[in-house]
């Protein structure tokens, strides 16, 4: 897990909201979503299918099409301190200067320059990010001689290079092409394409899901070695809890397009606060740790056209009791103990006396009870 502390603002999500206007109805895939992400953080984003994980993320980077809309909210990324030294050496390149600055209002051009100077993606599929009729070489120094017009051919083979060995790939390979390389050489690929431009950030939308178990660990150690070599922040996006335990620093739970639980990583292994955060946690095996018996959540989210009022997880819950059904619960300390424990559930509000003391035992128990009934 990892402990160092990362605490200089980079991106500020507040409020956002993104719809589907889908011919059956609007989705609500995202719902008032707000988080910060340090710089050199790793955010894992973590939920079971369809709750909104990757509309959050690619709606922070405006890389969203119809009929996704983003409905309000602001993204507000503040460019490193430094930025002002690198305007002036890349002040074609740049678009975003040393002031903070709201991603939904930049112009088309300064989205683009965004994405790829301060902001990269990769993708749950590298297969279907990486050209398949270019070399692998050529991919990164088309990148690089489109955003760095002022390097030259020699210096671009040779940053090049030094991308693929920072992945792990051998400088000759640079002439290979997708089809040439195995999934997980691939997925690396992609990787130094992304970090071409030292981006601020980097997102990853379930980038190993693809692989085998054994690939992946290599590919999730890679990631995160180079995170912390290169200072990236980094969005990482998983149904897998258990991975994220291993790579994050902080993990956002999300349910039906909210986020119900948000700390660090270790406090969600240890403690996790939500019911649904234990039922997701117990839902995966640990790759560490005692053996224990494994439960799935009974149940399936709620159609994102019509969420229920009150709580979105209370016809799942094992806790769920009368004020889950009328009042919706917001991101709150779970303890004054642990500030930065945010949980939105009742069980932790001192107004609505639940009568039910919330350990994993009480959840644990609960959810075989639920499980016995059905
Ligand atoms: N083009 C679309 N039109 C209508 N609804 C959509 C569209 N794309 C996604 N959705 C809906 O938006 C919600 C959020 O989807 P999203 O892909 O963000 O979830 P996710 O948590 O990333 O899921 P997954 O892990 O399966 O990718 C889902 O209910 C999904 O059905």
């Amino acid at each position: 897990m990892a402990t160092q502390t990362k605490t200089e603002t980079l991106l500020e999500v507040k409020n956002l909201s993104v719809d589907y206007f889908a011919a059956s109805g609007t989705v609500h895939a995202v719902r008032e979503v707000s988080f910060t992400l340090n710089r050199g953080e790793i955010l894992g984003l973590a939920g079971e299918s369809g709750c909104g994980k990757s509309t959050l993320a690619f709606g922070v980077a405006r890389l969203l099409r119809p009929p996704a809309y983003i409905t309000g909210g602001e993204v507000i990324y503040h460019p490193p301190a430094s930025r002002e030294e690198q305007d002036a050496i890349q002040r074609s390149s740049r678009k975003t200067g040393s002031e903070p600055v709201d991603i939904m209002r930049l112009s088309p051009a300064e989205l683009r320059a965004f994405r790829w100077n301060d902001l990269a993606v990769v993708f749950q599929s590298a297969m279907n990010s990486l050209n398949p009729v270019m070399s692998i070489g050529a991919q990164i120094m088309d990148v690089l001689k489109t955003h760095r017009p002022d390097m030259g051919s020699d210096r671009r083979k040779k940053r090049a290079a030094e991308l693929l060995e920072l992945v792990g790939i051998a400088p000759d390979r640079l002439k290979s092409y997708p089809h040439e390389l195995s999934g997980g050489m691939r997925q690396r690929a992609a990787i130094a394409i992304a970090l071409a431009l030292n981006p601020e950030i980097i997102i990853m939308d379930e980038p190993t899901t693809a692989l085998d178990v054994v690939v992946q660990r290599e590919i999730l150690q890679l990631i995160s070695s180079l995170c912390k070599e290169l200072s990236t922040a980094l969005i990482f996006i998983t149904h897998d809890l258990s991975l994220l335990i291993e790579l994050a620093d902080k993990i956002a739970i999300m349910y039906a397009g909210t986020m119900i639980e948000k700390s660090s990583s270790v406090d969600i292994y240890t403690n996790p606060r939500h019911p649904y955060s234990f039922g997701l946690l117990n839902s995966f095996p640990n790759l560490r740790g005692p053996r224990r018996k494994m439960a799935g959540i009974p149940g399936t989210p709620p159609d994102l056209r019509h969420i229920p009022t009150g709580c979105p997880f209370q016809d799942r819950c094992p806790l769920v009791y009368d004020q889950c059904r009328s009042v919706v619960p917001e991101l709150q300390p779970a303890t004054p103990e642990k500030p930065n424990q945010l949980v939105a559930c009742h069980l932790y509000d001192k107004r609505y006396q639940s009568g039910v003391t919330p350990t994993k035992e009480v959840f644990a128990q609960r959810y075989e009870a639920l499980a016995g009934r059905e």
